[in-house]
Order: C-alpha cells, then structure tokens, then sequence
C-alpha cells in the first residue's frame, strides 16, 4: 500500500518548518538577551538561571515527556485492545512523573547550585561513584534520544514514504540551531509553542470525533461502532473493546511503566527541569504537567485510535475492507490511519505535524540535558576544573551539535538492524532500572555507601537481564531469540526485578559496608561551584532560605497525597477493580468516560496555554515596551533599580549563607 501522504509533506514539514521554527526560536533568544538582560551566560545556557515558574515547567515536562511513542503507541493500544489502551498509556506515564516530584523536590532542596543531578555523586562517591553514574545516565540520553528519532523517523517514513535517513538527520537539524543558540531557556519557550499545537491538534481530533463528525460524531454512536466491530474483527487479547478485562494490556502497561522509571527519574532531562525550577514551583509545575500530560494519549488514542478500529467496515478506512497489517501495527499506523479516516487527507497531515511537534520537542530536551552533562560533567570534572564562563558554553553549544549528528547515525544503524520502538521501550528499563534506586537513595538516604553504589547497580542489572532471558525461555516455548524477547511476561519480570533488585543490592551492601558516619545531605547545598558569569539573579536562585525549605517541606506532603490517588487509588485500585468486574462500558457510562476526558482536555489545554503566559507577562510586558518605546538603557536601569532597592536586605542574606556555607562544607569537590 502507498503511503497515505507524498513525500513533499515529510520533507516540507523537517525543512520548511524545521526551518521556521529555527528562526523563530533564535529570534525570541535575541529578544530575550537583548530587551529584557538575559544575556546568555554559562549558567542560563544550562540551568535557565533556576528561576523557572510553574506554568513553564509543566509545559516543558509535557513537551519533554510527548514522545512520538505517546501519539503512536498510546493510538495502537486503543486500536488493539479499545478503551482500556489509551487510558492505561496515560495514566502509566502520568505515575511516572508524579513519582518524579519527590526526587525533584529533594534535588532543590538539597542540590540546589547542581547543574546535573550526577554532580551529586561525584560529592558523595568519588570519581569511581561517579562515573559509574554518569555512565547510566548518559545511556539513558543515550537511548531515549535515539528512541524519539527512531519513532519519529519511522513514522514519517510509513506516512509519507520519505526515506528513514533522510527523517533521522533533518528531524533534528532545526531543534540543535536553536538548542544551541538558546540553550535551556530557549527550548522552555520553543516547548511551549510545541506543547500548545499539540493541544489545538487534539482539541479538533477529538471534538470533531465525539461532536462533529458524520461518521461518529457522538460518544453513543461510537459505542455502538466499537460494539459492532467487535462482531467483525474481535479483540485479540482481551474480552471486548469496551471493557477493561485485559490481563495482556495490564501487564503491558505496567511494564512499560516500571521499565519507564528509568526514563524519567534517570533521565538528566527531567532533572535538568528540577534544576531550573523556581523551588516555590517544583510541585506545581511537575503535577500539573503529568495531570496535563496524562490526557494527551488518552484523548488521541479514544479519538483517533478507537476511529480507526470503529470504523474498519466503512470504506473511509484508509486499509478498507482489511484489518490494519501486522506491518501497519508494528509502524504505529492507528493514529494517523484514524485520524484520515476522520478528518481525510488533511488529518493524516495533522497527525503528521503533531508527530513532527513530539519528536523536535522531546529532542531538544534530550540535547541541551546531554550537553550538560558532558560539559559539567566530563569537560569541566575531568578536563578543565577551572574553566570560565566562556569555555563552559563553548563546550556545551559543541556538545549540542555533536550530540545531535550522534543521535542521527544511530537512529539510522537501529532502523538497519530492525530495532524497533516497542523492543528499546521494552529493554531501556530492564538495562537501565537500577538507576533509579541509586539516584533515589543517593538524595534520601545518608547511609548510602560508594561499595552500595559500586556493586549494588551493576549487579541490579545484571540480575534483570538474567531474569529477562530466563522467563523469555520459560514463557516462549523455550525459544530465546529477537522476536520471543518481546513476550510481554518476560519484560515485565525484567523490568521489575532490574528496578527493585538493584534498589535492594545497593542497601544491603551499604548496609554491610557503613561507614563511621552518615553523609550529611546538607553538605551537598555549597559544594557545587559556579562559573565567573554568574549574576546577581542567579546568585540569589542558589540560596536555599528558611522559607523554601518550608515550601519544599509542604510540597512533599501534598507529593505523597497526589502519588496516593494516582498511583495507588486509579492506576492499582481502579484498574484491578475494572479488570476484575470484567464487563462492558454500558452506553452511558462509555459517554460519561469521554465526557469527562473531553473536560479535562479543554482545562488541560487552557492551563498549558493561558498560565505560562500569565506567569511572564511581566516579562513580555518589559520586552514589549523595550521594543515600541522607552529605551532599552532606561528599562535596565529602571530594573537594576528595582532589583538593588526592593533586594538590598536578600542581597546581604545571600552574602551571609554563602559564607556559612563555606565554614560548613569541609567536602574537597575538585573539578565541581
Ligand atoms: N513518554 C511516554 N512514556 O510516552
């Protein structure tokens, strides 16, 4: 079969749009240093001079956490197994970055002047400790970024038959111009305008699906459709397209979740997040951008997803009058297959240009976290303990072009030995997982031994692995090869036992190995330098005042009540409930199901557009003004004015903690 778009669409929308987003982004970054005094520097390149708000951390953790897999697989799993697929894709990312807070909680209450969350274990274990770490951690950078070329170079190829190499070097050409020019701050900007795209795509997918549409237009008449097709083509693993009753699915999901954790808690990008924070806005910012982010597949895959499966027996069908290939399936075809059947040609376009959104988006994030922490931690831990200002952001813009080409050979060597999306997604935890309990116990848990750390992860890993082939070979009759890998029991053994075992070998050979005395976590506030570029703003964003300590207090505690709904109340209690109860979504209540996700898409959508704006808009206010009348040197002024006047007495505060700090860390941090 051809592909649904001509090849102009996929080379249009990497060049043309790539091309326009370029400009754009580099143009605001000009804006920005020119008009409103943020002058690229070493630590705005890395750290957005820590003073990020909340509405620009969620956006940013949607857009960094809207992978090409969460428009494409989230699609797949509602065709295959009907309402219960998108559903538990987001609520099982949604867990993920709702776990996430309590780490990024501790990083900024503990490590507040890191540009990497790996700087921390050089402070606490050494070298050794600490490239063992970083070795994890750039993995993780590592495979997640070739995961989103792969996904996103995959799927423009099967969409519009432009050749996969092509897709894997153009893709990301535009995200490392403007990465590079505009670091950490740019690509909070540029992930706002993705995040809001998105949301405008889906707000028409889904209304048009459930409201407007001749073919469906309503939540009853899709019931009915999905019942229909059940009579046709019925559900492979599974009881009905309208019911949870999915062992199959369950396990899947909480696989790729578990396997997931890796991804989020060890992912530099996530942390690198943390790291630009404002502390007041750790809490709001990650919640509202899981809460935000979990409708996203949810409201795709019940729009375009279940389109696809429900109307298969009517000749819209884009593979009419046959079931989707095993081909199409394994492409993550669903999504845009629906949303042509849909919307026509221009849907197939639209799903097209969202999947562009997803991978350049997620990519930057991949990028500038990459440079960090070759340029924190290798050039300036190991190469160059001294350097200034200047050579940190020479390094680091040479570090997001090097990265970028990398990212690109290897999507291509992963498209030419047949990895797939689904098989790297499935892999990245059982490898990775026992990150996760070293970067956990290395913030939380003083006790914590480098002999732990050393011993206690490697061999978290190794046990996954060993674990992962052995069910392969008990649950696939015996055959361990590249396909039977993927049998979905054996990667959630996998994944499990690498995430808990490694948690498990890290403590009790800390336990067996204690030192005289417990590490002081506090000793970790003053022990990371920053470069000779630094400003008055940034200084003031290193000091941890009483007040945010009480913040950061309160927002655990409101963390455990969240994580307690999330995870334990919907994603255990109501999933096992569902599953158990076994039946179908009545008429009404299938309505009400999408009622509720068509809600929460129009706040998720309005918070996401409307407070990130609400929240700069001084800022826009002061760029706008710059621009059309008063001089940029009277606006400066007047903002040093402000600043030095309404800041003496913080100012002062400052002075005071950082000579505190300085007769309490007794911790020798060459190269930090
Ligand atoms: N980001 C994910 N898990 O879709």
């Amino acid at each position: 079969m051809d592909p649904i778009l001509s090849q102009g669409y996929g080379y249009g929308f990497a060049l043309g749009l790539g091309a326009a987003f370029a400009i754009l982004m580099v143009a605001i970054s000009k804006l920005m240093s020119k008009h409103a005094g943020q002058v690229q520097n070493s630590e705005r390149f890395s750290t957005a001079s820590r003073n990020v708000g909340s509405g620009l951390i969620a956006s940013s953790t949607i857009s960094a956490w809207t992978w090409p897999a969460t428009l494409l697989v989230s699609g797949t799993w509602a065709y295959e197994y009907g309402i219960m697929g998108s559903w538990m894709y987001g609520v099982g990312g949604t867990v993920q970055v709702t776990l996430f807070v309590f780490l990024a909680l501790n990083i900024k209450k503990y490590a507040p002047g890191a540009h990497t969350v790996c700087e921390t274990f050089f402070i606490r274990f050494g070298k050794s400790g600490h490239l063992l770490y970083l070795c994890y951690c750039a993995a993780t950078n590592i495979i997640i970024s070739s995961l989103l070329l792969l996904g996103g170079s995959q799927g423009f190829a099967a969409s519009t038959g432009m050749h996969v190499v092509a897709a894997s070097f153009l893709l990301p050409l535009n995200v490392i111009v403007y990465t590079a020019l505009g670091g950490l701050k740019a690509t909070f900007i540029s992930d706002w305008v993705h995040t809001v795209i998105i949301y405008l795509i889906l707000i028409v997918s889904v209304y048009t699906t459930y409201c407007s549409s001749s073919l469906i237009g309503s939540p009853g008449r899709m019931w009915e459709l999905l019942r229909d097709i059940q009579e046709v083509y019925p559900v492979a693993l599974g009881k009905s397209y309208l019911s949870f009753k999915s062992r199959d699915m369950i396990l899947l999901s909480w696989s790729v979740t578990l396997g997931g954790m890796s991804s989020v808690l060890g992912d530099p990008g996530y942390s690198q997040r943390a790291i630009a924070s404002d502390s007041k806005s750790v809490f709001l910012g990650y919640t509202m951008g899981g809460l935000c982010w979990w409708v996203i597949p949810w409201a795709l895959g019940s729009s375009a997803g279940l389109a696809c499966r429900a109307l298969l027996t009517n000749p819209v069908s884009v593979t009419f009058p046959n079931e989707l290939s095993s081909a199409d399936i394994n492409a993550s075809m669903p999504v845009i297959y629906g949303l042509a059947a849909i919307l026509g040609k221009s849907g197939a376009a639209a799903g097209l240009l969202m999947l562009f959104m997803s991978v350049t988006s997620a990519t930057s994030a991949e990028l500038i976290a990459f440079s960090s922490i070759t340029t924190y931690d290798i050039y300036r831990a190991y190469f160059n303990p001294n350097a200034t200002g200047k050579q940190l952001v020479r390094a680091s813009h040479i570090s997001v072009v090097a990265f970028g080409i990398f990212m690109g050979v290897l999507s291509v060597v992963f498209n030419y030995i047949g990895v797939t999306v689904g098989w790297l997604l499935s892999f990245l935890g059982i490898l990775l997982n026992p990150e996760v309990g070293a970067v956990v116990l290395c913030l939380f848990w003083p006790g914590m031994t480098k002999f732990g750390l050393l011993i206690g992860a490697p061999l978290g890993t190794i046990t996954g692995i060993v674990c992962w082939l052995g069910s392969t070979y008990v649950y696939a009759d015996h055959v361990v090869d590249k396909n039977t890998v993927m049998t979905t029991e054996a990667t959630f053994i996998g994944n499990i036992v690498s995430l808990f075992s490694g948690l498990i070998y890290i403590i009790v050979f800390s336990l067996l190995t204690p030192k005289k005395e417990s590490f002081d976590l506090t000793l970790l506030r003053g022990a990371i330098k920053v470069a000779d570029d630094v400003d008055y703003e940034e200084e003031k964003a290193l000091v941890l005042t009483e007040a945010d300590e009480k913040v950061l207090a309160h927002q655990s505690y409101l963390s455990l009540a969240v994580n307690s709904v999330v995870l334990l109340g919907v994603y255990v209690v109501v999933t096992c409930a569902l599953y158990g109860w076994g039946g179908d979504f009545s008429k009404g209540s299938f309505t009400a199901f999408m009622v509720i996700m068509m809600i929460w898409l129009i706040v998720a959508a309005l918070l996401i557009i409307l407070f990130p704006l609400w929240q700069g808009r001084n800022t826009i206010k002061l760029i706008f003004l710059s621009i059309v009348g008063k001089s940029k040197l009277d606006r400066k002024i007047e903002y040093i004015e402000n600043a030095s006047t309404s800041s003496q007495l913080e100012a002062e505060e400052i002075e005071q903690s950082k000579l505190d700090k300085k007769d309490a860390t007794n911790v020798t941090v060459s190269g930090l």
